[in-house]
């Protein structure tokens, strides 16, 4: 396991605030002073050599941001700026934490699913971010993580390690002259209690989705989308552990070397990818074949998450030949949308709540790159009605053209497993 880079949290604040000038205020683009007031410790370090012995050249948060994208001149061209280089950022949080996972980083919420330090972790950087680039209207997000499990008696060491990683991260980017004090990082976090709705603007975070593959060593995204008026307007999906290309067999392994893709939609714009160190956007689409002989479809990894046998059913009853193709996490939405695949099928089990940060992201990349994503009904996906999405069947993504077949097959499959008797 690789060594961890300490560098304690308080003796970096510390040098920080010892040796910097206070920011001018006029200097600071950033709402979090307004708008939470306990949040941030702000200091200018362009004179501080030792920190910036820990940046990089060039940040690639801020090389993403500087590529022109199809979006430019979209209306919500600031905001996909601004998502894109949190989820970059949160991304290389993330990263870092998955080569030295260590027991403690893990602990299990109320539902048994886990947390890890880089949940957390990636969810104060995208609050943070979001808030110092995006300066109009009042911030609201709509995210998985809340903290109240860190307030609890016993959990002062893994809020020291998830302020040590948010303030070595930021202190390793020369674009951010920030670092946060605990009760910043807590405030940070709650930041996501939002219950969003069907008015007004509203962020929508996963900030690791698919944690189980990221634990595994697998695939897991960054999942950011912005809700206006209830409508997803934008969605950014970083895929840290993703082929830039594609993936090309059924392993899920690609051809090319490079890994880490950046996917990103704005309404009307279109669908694209990067690399997550920055490349140039490419535009992308989903694939047009028509043939179901031809397709091969993406589910799940966990079979708890999603009924494989009633896949399975799907897939046979609509001629697909090749077996499933299982990832973890809105990974699937982001290969589907540049055509690894042409179909994406989801059905969890009775009594499961889908949360809208499950589906945002993942679902504009896809509509944007040219298809549908649905209920398995065929109705769209509603956004509007808070943290979950009212839906009590499945969901399917797939092209324009396989979309009618791949209806019928579904309800097909279902209507016939209504029949089996049950086994109790
Ligand atoms: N029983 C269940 N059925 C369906 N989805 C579930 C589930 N339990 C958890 N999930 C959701 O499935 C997501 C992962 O999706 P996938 O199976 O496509 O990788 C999890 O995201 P998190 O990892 O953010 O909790 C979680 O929200
Ligand atoms: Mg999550």
């Amino acid at each position: 396991m690789a060594a961890r880079v300490g560098l304690p949290q308080q003796a970096l604040l510390a040098s920080a605030l010892a040796r910097s000038p206070s920011p001018s205020p006029a200097r600071l683009p950033y709402p979090p002073l307004l708008r939470l007031p306990t949040y941030c410790r702000f200091f200018s370090a362009s004179a501080d050599a030792g920190l910036q012995n820990l940046r990089r050249r060039l940040p690639f948060a801020a090389r993403a941001m500087s590529q022109r994208s199809e979006a430019a001149g979209s209306p919500y061209a600031a905001e996909l700026a601004a998502a894109k280089k949190a989820v970059s950022l949160a991304a290389r949080l993330c990263q870092t934490v998955q080569q030295e996972i260590e027991q403690s980083d893990v602990q299990s919420k109320a539902d048994k699913s886990p947390v890890t330090v880089a949940d957390y972790g990636s969810q104060i950087l995208v609050s943070l971010v979001l808030n110092m680039e995006v300066t109009t209207g009042s911030f609201s997000m709509v995210a998985e993580e809340d903290s109240e499990d860190l307030r609890k008696d016993g959990a002062e060491e893994i809020l020291e390690r998830i302020t040590d990683l948010v303030n070595e991260t930021l202190a390793e980017d020369a674009s951010f002259n920030i670092l946060l004090s605990q009760e910043g990082i807590l405030a940070a976090i709650d930041s996501g209690k939002s219950e969003g709705g069907p008015s007004g603007r509203h962020w929508v975070l996963d900030p690791i989705d698919g944690t189980k593959g990221f634990l595994r060593g697998g695939q897991y995204a960054i999942a950011l989308a912005l809700l206006d008026e209830g409508k997803v307007v934008l969605g950014v999906l970083g895929c840290p552990n993703l082929p830039l290309s594609s993936i090309n067999n059924l392993n899920g392994s690609s051809s090319g070397d490079q890994v880490g893709a950046l996917f990103s939609a704005t309404i009307g714009c279109g669908a694209e990818v990067q690399s997550l160190d920055g490349s140039p956007p490419q535009k992308i689409s989903v694939c047009s074949t028509d043939n179901p002989v031809n397709a091969s479809f993406f589910e799940s990894y966990e079979g708890a998450h999603t009924m494989h046998d009633l896949t399975g059913s799907i897939a046979e009853k609509l001629g697909v030949q090749a077996p499933p193709v299982r990832i973890d996490s809105q990974a699937k939405y982001g290969a589907l949308a540049r055509g690894d695949g042409a179909i994406y099928l989801r059905f969890p089990y009775k009594g499961y709540r889908e949360k809208i940060w499950d589906h945002a992201a993942g679902a504009i990349v896809v509509t944007e790159a040219g298809g549908l994503v649905t209920d398995a009904s065929g109705n769209d996906l509603d956004f509007s009605k808070g943290r979950f999405l009212d839906l009590d069947t499945g969901i399917i993504a797939t092209n324009k053209q396989l979309m009618p077949s791949l209806l019928k097959a579904v309800q097909e499959a279902i209507k016939e497993k209504d029949q089996v008797p049950s086994p109790l």
